[in-house]
């Protein structure tokens, strides 16, 4: 992984003047991006080569509407994180654009980032000091924070994340979803229009995720947008309206998460003592991709009536205790996607 101050120098490297042209012709962030139907992130062709060569992402086209909860979803190295630091402007683009709240990265950078608070790569966290007193030099350090405000603001944000309690303790001693709790948490000392979370919940335990998730839901119900990757698939059902699915650094789909479900059709499920008739009868009846487990048999769902394959099931004498097709999941529609599993463990 690269370290910020090794970014690769672009075309324009310096900050962007506050009187740019383009702050002229386009809202600034303050106004813009956030309107229903606006896209909060947007990028065309953005692409990423390494300097070892290595296609990291590869002309991504990205829409992240005002107000959702979007998942940025994919399997360990499909490109993601590289995504987020293009995103952020911490690396160049080989090429293509990125716009964040409507203003251009990395060359907005300095405009747009103060509106976005960001958890990337696990938070930064000093040990030696208590969770308080890290949010504290954490805001301290931003050049955009009222000290004035500085520790109602520290106080309110550590009982939104749950850790009133704990806030006098080391975060040496904090457990690791407390410590990405207060890593949260120092994203969100000031009002934000986005959030980027990268893996929020990676190394979690169960409770861990939880907490963490319902803590995005809650956040998301007041109207921020929030870009969270994943490499779990349950969870970007869980939490997210929208999703976008990557693969070897190309994008594979994206949209809202109920229709992306959707165009993936459901599985067929008998539920039967007798699976391996079961199994006999539906391939006779033309089911394709016949799966037995235990007692049920699952398969492809044909073009025709349901009812005639009830039938004969019922005709050949096998004892069906349950029938119908099952919901399809987000992981079907990547199955479909890309004729491959999805690797939850990676
Ligand atoms: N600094 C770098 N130099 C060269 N190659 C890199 C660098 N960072 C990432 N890569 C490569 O680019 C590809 C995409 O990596 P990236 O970290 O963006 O994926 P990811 O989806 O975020 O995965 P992970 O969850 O494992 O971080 C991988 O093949 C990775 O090895």
């Amino acid at each position: 992984m690269e370290e910020l101050s090794a970014a690769e120098p672009g075309p324009e490297p310096g900050p962007e003047p506050e009187s740019a042209p383009e702050s002229e012709s386009e809202p600034g962030p303050a106004g813009a991006g956030d309107a229903p139907g606006d896209g909060v992130i947007v990028t065309r062709a953005l692409t990423k080569r390494y300097r070892g060569g290595q296609l990291a992402v590869d002309g991504l086209d990205l829409t992240v509407p005002a107000g959702s909860v979007f998942g940025f979803l994919g399997p360990n190295g499909s490109g993601k994180t590289t995504t987020i630091r293009m995103l952020m402007g911490l690396i160049e683009p080989t090429s293509g654009t990125a716009r964040v709240l409507g203003r251009p990265m990395p060359r907005s950078a300095r405009t747009v980032l103060p509106h976005i608070g960001a958890l990337i790569e696990g938070p930064a966290l000093y040990g030696f000091l208590s969770g308080r007193d890290n949010l504290l030099r954490y805001d301290a350090a931003d050049p955009t924070a009222d000290p004035r405000t500085r520790r109602t603001r520290v106080a309110a944000t550590l009982d939104r994340v749950g850790l009133t309690a704990a806030a006098g303790k080391k975060a040496k001693a904090y457990s690791l979803g407390m410590k990405q709790r207060l890593g949260l948490a120092a994203a969100l000392l000031q009002p934000r229009r986005l959030l980027v979370l990268d893996e929020p919940t990676n190394g979690l335990d169960p409770q861990g995720m939880r907490e963490i998730r319902s803590l995005v839901r809650e956040l998301a119900s007041d109207g921020t947008t929030v870009f969270l990757s994943s490499h779990l698939l349950d969870e970007i059902e869980q939490v997210c309206t929208h999703a976008a699915v990557m693969a070897q650094g190309r994008l594979i789909t994206q949209g809202a998460v109920a229709d992306l479900a959707a165009g993936a059709r459901g599985r067929l499920v008998v539920t039967t003592p007798d699976v391996t008739d079961a199994a006999r009868v539906l391939k006779e009846q033309g089911v394709a991709d016949i799966v037995v487990a235990e007692d049920r048999v699952t398969g492809e769902p044909p073009d025709g009536e349901l009812a005639e394959l009830n039938a004969a099931l019922v005709t050949a004498a096998v004892r069906v205790r349950g029938f119908g097709v099952e919901r399809a999941s987000l992981e079907d529609a990547f199955v479909a996607l890309t004729g491959e599993g999805f690797d939850v463990a990676g």
